[in-house]
């Protein structure tokens, strides 16, 4: 049972020249599902960091395994299957389908970004996860 799932159009301009989508697409749809999840539980990211005086909840590793293409006009339905949380990171894992068809398998680390002694650091999690309510 997925956490959180929105559709995403793909359109001629997010193909590549063999006609299938060019993959740094995919990983801003991946970064816009996590976006469109805090809107939908919280007061979205602008306002999660502003609660938590974080500068962000910020990348330290993303990454994607493409099991099949998509192409113009495909609907991507891409999905939160799960969040893993660790001190001062979190994970989240992502699928997307065409359908029945996975397209991709996808992973983010996500941290608490703050800002101490004049540099990015992680904060703790747990403010976050009492916020999510996770
Ligand atoms: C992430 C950092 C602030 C962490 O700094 P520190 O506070 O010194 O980290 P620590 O070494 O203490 O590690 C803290 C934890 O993070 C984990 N960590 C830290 N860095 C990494 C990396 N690179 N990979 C994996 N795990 C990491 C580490 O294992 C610790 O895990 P747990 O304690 O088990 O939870 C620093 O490494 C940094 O500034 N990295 C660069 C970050 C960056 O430039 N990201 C790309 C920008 S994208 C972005 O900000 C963004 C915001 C919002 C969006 O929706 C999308 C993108």
């Amino acid at each position: 049972m997925s956490i959180f799932t929105r559709d995403q159009s793909v359109t001629f301009g997010d193909c590549d020249p063999a006609g299938i989508v060019y993959y740094p697409n995919y990983y801003r749809w991946m970064d816009g599902t996590f976006h469109e999840y805090l809107r939908a539980v919280s007061s979205g990211h602008s306002g999660v960091c502003a609660q938590l005086g974080a500068r962000g909840l910020g990348l330290m590793e993303s990454k994607l395994a493409f099991r099949s293409p998509a192409v113009d006009g495909t609907v991507l339905r891409y999905a939160i299957e799960g969040i893993t949380w660790a001190n001062k990171s979190f994970d989240i894992t992502y699928t997307a389908h065409d359908g029945d068809r996975l397209v991709l398998e996808g992973m983010e680390r996500r941290g608490i970004f703050i800002e101490k002694d004049g540099r990015l650091r992680a904060g703790e999690t747990a403010p976050l996860r009492a916020l999510l309510g996770l």
